[in-house]
Order: C-alpha cells, then sequence, then structure tokens
C-alpha cells in the first residue's frame, strides 16, 4: 500500500462510526490423523481486514462462500473476538454483544411460542423498557415495518417474508445505532425479498441507523448499498470498496434497468469471478481431504 493510500485509510477509520484495523481470525479444527492420533489445523478465515464505515451508512458486503462474512459479522456483533488487529465502534473497541446493535439473521430466529408482539417487546424486555411502553414501541416499529394488525399473530401464522419483517421490527425497536444483517433475505423467495429490499431502504432512510448488510446478491448489493466492500476467496479480505452514487433508491423508478447501475453489477462481477472459481477449487480439495468437516455449505455461488 502506498503512504498515501495509507494516510487515507487511515482517516476514514478514524472518522467512522464503525472499524476495523487489520482484523485477523482463525479457527482450530480438530483431524484425526490415525485413530488414535488426532490435532488441531488453524484455518484462516480472515486476514488483514481494514474498513471504515461512516455514521449512518448503508455498506454491503458480498463475497463468495465460505470467504468469512458471517465470521466478520459474528466479530462486529461481539459473539467471538479476533485474533489480532481492533474493531471499534465509535472509537471504542467491541468487547461483547451490546444492545448498541442490532442483528437480522438469515433465519428469523423468533420465538415460536410468543406472539409478533411480544416477540418485538422481547429486545425492550432487556433493555429495562417498563412494560406499558414496550407495548406502544412493539406496536410503532410493526407498524414501520408495515405488518399493523399481525401483532397477535404467531410465528407459525406468519409468511416468511412477515416474519423476517418481524425480526428487524424486533432489532430497530430496542433503538441500536447500527443494525448488522446476515443475508437477512436470501431464504425468501424473489418477489418478497425485492419488496423488502425497498421497505428496508425506506426504514433506513427513516431511521438513519448504520447497516452492514451482508449477502451473495450482486444486485441486491448494488440496490441497498451505498458502498459495496468485494471480499476475495477465504482467507476473507477487502478486495476492493464500490461506490454505489444513487441519490434516493426508493424515488427512482425501475433503477435495477439503469445503465449505471447495470455498470456497477458488471464491475462488480469482474471482482468477483475468479474469487467464486477459487472458492468452488477450496471447498472441492475441503470436501476431499475432510469428508464431513464444517464446510461453506452453501455452493461458493454468486446470484447475479
Ligand atoms: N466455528 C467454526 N469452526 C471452524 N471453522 C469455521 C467456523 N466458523 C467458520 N469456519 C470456517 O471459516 C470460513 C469462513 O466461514 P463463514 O461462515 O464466515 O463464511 P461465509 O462467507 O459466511 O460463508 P457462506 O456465504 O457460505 O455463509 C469457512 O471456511 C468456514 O468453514
Amino acid at each position: 500500500m502506498t503512504t498515501e493510500a495509507k494516510e487515507t485509510l487511515e482517516a476514514n477509520l478514524a472518522i467512522a462510526k464503525i472499524s476495523l484495523q487489520h482484523v485477523r481470525k482463525s479457527f482450530r479444527i480438530k483431524r484425526n490423523l490415525t485413530h488414535l492420533k488426532e490435532d488441531h489445523q488453524p484455518v484462516s478465515a480472515l486476514q488483514d481486514i481494514n474498513l471504515g464505515v461512516k455514521p449512518g451508512e448503508f455498506m454491503v458486503i458480498v463475497g463468495p462462500s465460505g470467504c468469512g462474512k458471517s465470521t466478520l459479522l459474528d466479530l462486529l456483533a461481539g459473539l467471538t473476538k479476533p485474533n489480532s488487529g481492533q474493531i471499534l465502534i465509535d472509537g471504542k473497541p467491541i468487547t461483547g454483544p451490546n444492545l448498541d446493535r442490532g442483528i437480522v439473521f438469515q433465519q428469523y430466529a423468533l420465538f415460536p411460542w410468543k406472539t409478533a408482539l411480544a416477540n418485538v417487546e422481547f429486545g425492550l424486555e432487556a433493555k429495562g423498557v417498563p412494560r406499558k411502553q414496550r407495548g406502544e414501541i412493539a406496536r410503532k416499529y410493526i407498524h414501520l415495518v408495515g405488518l399493523a394488525g399481525f401483532e397477535h399473530r404467531y410465528p407459525h401464522e406468519l409468511s416468511g417474508g412477515m416474519k423476517q419483517r418481524i425480526a428487524i421490527a424486533r432489532s430497530l425497536a430496542y433503538d441500536p445505532e447500527v443494525l448488522l444483517m446476515d443475508e437477512p433475505f436470501a431464504a425468501l423467495d424473489a418477489q418478497t425479498r425485492e419488496t423488502l429490499q425497498s421497505e428496508l431502504l425506506r426504514i433506513w432512510e427513516a431511521t438513519k441507523k448504520t447497516i452492514i448488510f451482508i449477502t451473495h446478491g450482486i444486485e441486491e448489493a448494488v440496490y441497498l448499498g451505498q458502498r459495496v466492500a468485494v471480499m476475495t476467496s477465504r482467507p476473507g479480505r477487502i478486495k476492493e470498496i464500490i461506490e454505489v452514487p444513487f441519490e434516493s433508491r426508493t424515488t427512482e423508478e425501475d433503477l435495477r434497468s439503469n445503465p449505471e447501475f447495470v455498470r456497477i453489477r458488471h464491475q462488480i462481477w469482474d471482482l468477483l469471478k475468479d474469487e467464486v472459481s477459487r472458492a468452488q477449487e477450496q471447498e472441492k480439495s475441503k470436501s476431499l481431504t475432510a469428508p464431513g468437516k464444517k464446510t461453506a455449505g452453501k455452493g461458493a455461488g454468486i446470484d447475479g
């Protein structure tokens, strides 16, 4: 890295809401060498991650399967710790999970025995909000995600898209400054996914949260992100950060057909295609050498 690039990076990290500085994460995987002998082989998941996310920014992270996207999100959530480097939020190191960060996973993670309202109230209880206010706040956020009237339904009575809206309402209700989203729409059908993408943009514009959103989908990344960080195959590094300069995505009709949108989508695919092939090779050799061990799982694919 040139001195100039280093200075720019350091300046960006200094003004960031969230900054990752030289973050490295590896796991130790148990290997059976013989029926008597085993050892622990290190697997490097993330290497030298440097990233600054500005306050109120919508940052998308895209990369091939197994490149460490979820590992990165777990670190940001404080669920795990880096082996080296540091992760700061408002200039202070992350020491564990905290209500200043809300998380939305691919699987809705709702309590099946609680109504939509009670699910949304849950985080408020943890924050010590009095019972009466909890109901008011939960209703406000259920309304915000477009589900007014469904407060007393149980998760099994809701569609996948509705469940994910409730999960988003639950994360927003306790008013975190940062929303961490790990492929939240991946399990939904294409139409529901597009509806929720524009809903999320509307919510983001209304709430001004800082959002870090992980996806396999290039189109989703360009549609949602103000910037898109493209990761390399494992060990994951930030290969390039692409600016997506659209003023307001919610007002522009048919943004996906805009020539600039198409150009950026191609640019990201160009950056990703070699990484996807490498990830596929890694997956193949992993399944040949260690059958039954944890692999990236969903194939190394990227959605267009
Ligand atoms: N707890 C763990 N123990 C051992 N290895 C792990 C663990 N968690 C992740 N890994 C490995 O670290 C690498 C990165 O995994 P991670 O799930 O972060 O990738 P990902 O980009 O989110 O993948 P996907 O897109 O398929 O969800 C993979 O090789 C994975 O097998």
